[in-house]
């Protein structure tokens, strides 16, 4: 089994052709319904070797010596933008095997004492560093507007709901993260990244080649796989299913939805558990941006989700959250040293 290849091509042409992106929409409506994980093609949207040479960048950052990493810890600022150490992250009470840089959508007036409000923190010993992965993010944000729209179409909006949507994704409050993954000892039974769903909107994960590192657990429809459930929170570890690996595909990013798109879809699409257990001898580096709703959007079940669930359905409304809260309620855990960044 593995995860469905959909080109985001279609909805990029100005001379729309709206029978390709009805197909596109349509794709992206069925993997969020199947999946919440797609591989999308932006070949046409971004040179390939744009992403590569962020990796190439951050391989440099985590290659320095400890102290210079330090120099741009998150410590320093408001405990969520900067450098994390290796093990210093834990999900669901085991240390993550990696290391991270952290990069929030920078706001007007920076106080790091407020969580989440200080400034970004970049290499500057690293030439280029900053430039790239600000010019990556602008792309993003613009990535995260058509895949938007498209699956606005694809869960059957009107054009008047799609703007009322977009308003709540306009001015996303997106992070950007680049991991840095040594090997797992040989010994060692714990993960590089535990089990975890992605809280906010849209995740775009460019990684670099190595293969069998990311995990997405699919829960069990039919037939009779063998479950594998180790790392599972306990509240999922009674759920039968089976992880199948999500390797890099040239030209793709790996998209998973987040947990504000269980909400705005009433639970129709479901954000889905995901892990990274990297065996392999290399240094391997990812490059998540996470496309995020505004910070104070109000994110509710969408008219559109309703629709299909039906009049007739019984299935219990999600309660609305505000963005930002919600977020603040998940760094909150970072910012006072308890809970890790991907915890539930
Ligand atoms: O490194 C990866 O492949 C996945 C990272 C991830 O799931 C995350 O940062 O949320
Ligand atoms: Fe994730």
């Amino acid at each position: 089994m593995s995860l469905p290849i959909i080109s985001i091509a279609p909805w990029l042409r100005t001379d729309s052709d709206i029978a390709a992106r009805t197909t596109t929409s349509k794709a992206l409506h069925e993997a969020c319904l199947e999946f919440g994980f797609f591989y999308l093609d932006i070949s046409e949207f971004v040179d390939p070797a744009v992403p590569e040479e962020l990796t190439t960048l951050a391989r440099q950052f985590f290659a320095l010596p400890q102290e210079e990493k330090d120099k741009i810890s998150l410590s320093h600022q408001d405990y969520a933008r900067g450098y994390q150490r290796l093990k210093e992250n834990v999900t669901n009470g085991k240390a993550d095997n990696h290391e991270g840089l952290d990069f929030y959508r920078p706001v007007e007036h920076p106080d790091k004492s407020r969580p989440l409000w200080g400034e970004n923190q970049f290499p500057d010993s690293i030439p280029g560093f900053r430039d790239k992965y600000e010019a990556w993010s602008e792309q993003m944000k613009i990535l995260g507007l058509i895949v938007m729209e498209a699956m606005a179409l694809g869960l059957g909006m009107t054009t008047e709901e799609w703007l009322d949507l977009r308003g709540q994704v306009d001015d996303s409050f997106w992070v950007m993260r680049a991991i840095g993954y040594p090997p797992l000892p040989g010994d060692s039974d714990g993960f590089s990244c535990g089990a975890h769903k992605d809280y906010g909107c849209l995740t775009f994960l460019y990684a670099d080649p190595t293969p069998s590192a990311l995990q997405v657990f699919l829960p069990q429809v039919e037939g009779s796989a063998i479950p594998d459930t180790t790392g599972l929170p306990a509240e999922q570890g009674a759920e039968e299913g089976v992880w199948i690996t999500a390797d890099p595909i040239p030209g793709c990013v790996v998209v998973n939805i987040g947990e504000m798109w269980e909400v705005w879809t009433n639970g129709l699409y479901k954000s889905t558990l995901h892990r990274v257990i990297h065996r392999s001898s290399n240094y391997r580096i990812s490059v998540p941006f996470f496309f995020e709703p505004n910070f104070d959007a109000h994110i509710k079940p969408l008219a559109a989700a309703k629709r299909i669930q039906g009049v007739a359905a019984t299935i219990p409304e999600k309660q609305p959250v505000v963005y930002g809260d919600f977020l603040l309620g998940k760094v909150g855990n970072n910012f006072t040293g308890g809970k890790g960044k991907y915890d539930n």
